[in-house]
């Protein structure tokens, strides 16, 4: 496909727009890229969806979650609602197609464009992707007079079968190239800087493998549960929710092989590879949780949802250990983990470094290069110094790159703005391919079926806002992470008179 840019005049539609997802994520990063000047003022966005609204009514409801911090952002706000305006109809049926089609022409024709460049974007459950997809490519694809790009969002099915029911109802529709399944996670610029930062370091890139890492940890937190979302989150899960996608599609840029150039394909052929060199995920190497009440009783359980069944076995809290089987993993354990209702909110990768012998010192501890992805973006490496001044000690310091002190005045996209401009761009780097989806399904499928079958052990309570199942410290123990204790580190200063010396001074 030719890296064909839609830049002047590109009529982008969004589907679902009277909904959740078009109102807090699309819309703002469709006005975030316009604020910043990255979406051209000669751009023509529509909203689709079956809810009767006035044209006002929708441009109220879009713009109810835009950042509009000072007077220019406002004027700039109007200006891109300018631009917008409302097709109400229903999904399955051809005339509001064809109208669309028409106001797209009329819009095209105004502009005297020679050659259509129409996103049509899915903010939509996925039971109707495919009567959407169906349809458009019916009435709206410009054919043979332009190009068309079309986003959807996960979940992109349920389980393998599903994934594939989906992969093979759009393929004859819509071509792979045309396609952009959107996972934010892909979108978030501490996850586009892990190429960069792996294979951009000699220092990391000669050290990233079984004979220098002991353990590698990817974690998800999230400071609140699942309210409001029971109904929705009691068939899907926290597996399913964030992990066999946002969690996963991490993993593997951090596990891939080197990819031949930055290219799209080069990427996602690395990235199914190493998929492909997983073991198949073991039943019995997991930690699942559920949330209960929190301790002072202000939050609610799971299953104090109405909506939830109220023995339900959801799991709101899973850390599951994963194995590559190749030759730079084989035997370094790998944990996945994530929760709902946690102490915080937070997303890192941990990368454990093997302990120097001994030798020299008594004990000292081990390198660990943190990588937080949100919030407040930062990699820090954890490494033994001597303490300054007349000790002979050492200490555990760290190097840090926090994006907020080493970064001032940058704008940095939201996961959605930088993904909607890849999309203008045809780049499709950051989304993924439908045999990078087939694999991550085949992985995570048996486990989920175990999960959802009758021998599904019960997940362990916690409470609203702790930090978890009270076995998650064994569990990440058991799989190679080894913790500091509370004395050894001092952060964010070091104070001399409260000095926190390793365990491992030298031995003199
Ligand atoms: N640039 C920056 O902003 C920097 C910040 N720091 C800060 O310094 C502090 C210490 O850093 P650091 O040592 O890296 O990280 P943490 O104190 O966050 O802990 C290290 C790891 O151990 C886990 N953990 C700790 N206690 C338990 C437990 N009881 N059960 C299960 N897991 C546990 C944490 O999991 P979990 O995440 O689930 O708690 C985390 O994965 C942090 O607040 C960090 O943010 C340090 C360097 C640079
Ligand atoms: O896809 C999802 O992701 C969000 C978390 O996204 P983030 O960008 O805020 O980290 C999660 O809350 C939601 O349950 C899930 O469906």
């Amino acid at each position: 496909m030719s890296k064909v840019e839609f830049k002047e005049n590109t009529a982008i539609v969004v589907f679902g727009a009277s909904g959740d997802l078009a109102k807090k994520k699309t819309f703002p990063a469709l006005f975030g890229l316009y604020r910043e000047g990255f979406l051209s003022p000669t751009t023509k966005i529509f909203g689709f969806a079956r809810s009767k609204l006035s044209d006002s009514q929708f441009k109220e409801r879009i713009s109810g979650y835009f950042k509009l911090p000072n007077e220019a952002d406002k004027e700039k706000c109007s200006k891109f609602l300018e631009l917008c305006s409302y097709v109400s109809a229903p999904y399955d049926k051809d005339d509001g197609y064809i109208e669309l089609r028409n106001q797209i022409e009329k819009f095209e024709t105004s502009r005297n464009v020679k050659e259509s460049h129409r996103l049509f974007y899915l903010a939509l459950p996925p039971s109707v992707f495919t009567v959407v997809a169906t349809n458009l490519k019916k009435n709206v694809h410009p054919e043979s007079k332009g190009l068309a790009r079309i986003v959807i969002e996960k979940p992109f099915g349920h389980d393998l079968e599903s994934a594939k029911a989906l992969t093979q109802s759009l393929a004859p529709i819509w071509k792979e190239e045309e396609l952009f399944r959107i996972d934010h996670y892909l979108g978030k610029d501490m996850v586009k800087n892990l190429l960069v930062l792996r294979f951009g370091n000699e220092f990391l890139n000669s050290q990233w493998n079984k004979d220098h890492i002991s353990s590698v940890q990817i974690s998800f937190k999230e400071p609140f549960g699942t309210e409001g979302r029971g109904q929705y989150f009691d068939d899907i899960g926290i597996i399913r929710d964030v992990m066999q996608n946002h969690l996963l599609q991490v993993l593997t840029i951090l596990t891939m092989e080197r990819p031949v150039s930055f290219d799209a394909e080069d990427i996602r052929d690395e990235k199914v590879k190493v998929l492909k060199a997983f073991k198949p995920l073991n039943n019995q190497d997991i930690l699942v949780g559920q949330y209960t009440k929190s301790e002072d009783g202000s939050k609610p359980a799971y299953v104090d949802d109405e909506t939830v069944n109220p023995n339900s076995k959801c799991v709101t809290y899973a850390a599951i250990g994963c194995e590559i089987e190749n030759e730079r993993w084989s035997g370094v354990p790998i944990v996945l983990r994530a929760g709902k209702a946690l102490n915080e909110g937070k997303v890192e990768i941990r990368i454990q470094f093997k302990a120097v012998p001994s030798g020299m010192f008594h004990n000292i501890s081990r390198n660990e290069l943190v990588i937080r992805v949100q919030p407040n973006e930062a990699i820090y490496m954890k490494l033994n110094a001597k303490l300054p001044g007349v000790s002979t000690s050492t200490t555990l310091t760290e190097l840090d790159l926090t994006y907020s002190n080493r970064y001032k005045d940058f704008y940095l996209p939201e996961a959605y703005e930088s993904l909607i401009m890849d999309v203008l761009h045809s780049n499709h780097s950051n989304f993924v391919r439908s045999d990078e989806l087939e694999v991550s399904w085949a992985l995570f499928t048996p486990l989920l079926n175990y999960l959802e079958s009758d021998n599904a052990p019960v997940p362990e309570k916690y409470p609203y806002g702790s930090r978890g199942p009270k076995n998650l410290s064994a569990f990440l123990q058991k799989h190679g992470y080894v913790f500091e204790s509370d004395d050894v580190y001092q952060w964010p200063i070091t104070r001399p008179k409260k000095v926190l010396t390793n365990p491992g001074s030298p031995k003199i």
